[in-house]
């Protein structure tokens, strides 16, 4: 049975009469890779903050390694928060923030981080007020992963980088938690790209979980339908839509819940094709009105 690296229970943040988080229940297992996503202002920085000992909960209970992180350098030592406008001490060029990383990381990887600036082809002398928006973020990406701590926090960590850059983060983040698995927390809104690196996901909207669980579990929770769209719109009549696309005569018709061995059949016969549906689709539908209340419309032009 894997540990349990952190737990929370009614963990509460108010902001003045503003409840930022609101009696919050959930725990990080080691060895996995979590997705933290909700839109703008759910309370994603917050709890990370929370977990990471810069700002007090209002209420509840909070447990990183056993302990309050606040309280306990040796639980601080082993935790890594890149945040999105990460900021460094003025006059500081990568280098710097590079040399002193092994005074706060007790398992930083000199090499692994050379590698890494070198991916990034991040200028390393250059002074970090003077270096591009993505190359701040390179700085930031390159600490948290060559720092190997036991618990990493990555919050929006990429704003700036271009697809390559990306692209290369997920590369390496991937094969080093292979070689050196730790517990990973990312918060991000570009859910399509992280899809397949996530091992769980929370999903949070204004303040409340909405969703804990694996992954899998997640993508396997309903189906996307797709072929031409009369026999679409016939297979998906009477199920909760959960998203819809169309061009031309085809349509692509996402619905809530899996579907049995005779439905599966009974696609194939139709010559439709059944795909899990996308994380980012899921998350778009659970927690906004835009998508549903498109698909309620379409559905009535549809029916009309
Ligand atoms: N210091 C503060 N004072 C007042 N309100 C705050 C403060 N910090 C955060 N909030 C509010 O708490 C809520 C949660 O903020 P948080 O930064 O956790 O959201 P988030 O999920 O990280 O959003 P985003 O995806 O936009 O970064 C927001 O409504 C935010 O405005």
């Amino acid at each position: 049975m894997s540990r349990t690296v952190a737990r929370v229970s009614g963990l509460t943040k108010r902001y003045g009469s503003f409840t930022a988080l609101d009696a919050v229940d959930f725990s990080l297992d080691e060895h996995r890779i979590y997705g933290l996503l909700g839109r703008n202002g759910a309370g994603k920085t917050t709890i990370m903050q929370l977990l990471t000992g810069q700002i007090f909960p209002n209420g509840g209970e909070l447990e990183v390694f056993g302990r309050t992180p606040a309280e306990h350098g040796d639980v601080l030592r082993k935790l890594c928060f890149i945040a999105e406008a990460q900021r460094y001490p003025e006059d500081f060029a990568p280098i710097h923030v590079f040399k002193a990383a092994p005074w706060f990381f007790e398992n930083w990887d000199a090499e692994f981080a050379e590698r890494l600036v070198a991916d990034f082809r991040l200028p390393v002398k250059r002074r970090i007020k003077k270096l591009s928006r993505g190359q701040l973020s390179a700085v930031g990406v390159i600490v948290g992963l060559a720092s190997r701590a036991e618990l990493t926090f990555f919050d929006e960590p990429y704003l700036g980088l271009d697809a390559v850059a990306r692209h290369i983060f997920y590369d390496r983040l991937l094969e080093d938690y292979a070689e050196h698995p730790r517990t990973v927390v990312l918060s991000t809104h570009l859910i399509d790209e992280v899809a397949n690196l996530l091992e769980h996901v929370i999903l949070i909207d204004q303040g409340k979980i909405l969703l804990d669980r694996d992954a899998d579990e997640v993508r396997g929770s309903a189906t996307t339908v797709a072929g031409p769209k009369q026999s679409v719109e016939r297979f998906v009549e009477g199920r909760t839509i959960i998203g819809r696309e169309g061009l031309g005569g085809l349509a692509s018709v996402t619905i809530d819940g899996r579907l049995d061995q005779d439905e599966r059949v009974r696609a194939a016969e139709a010559g439709l094709e059944l795909a899990p549906v996308s994380l980012q689709q899921l998350i778009i539908h659970l927690t906004g009105t835009d998508l549903t209340e498109a698909s309620a419309r379409t559905e009535q032009e549809v029916a009309a």
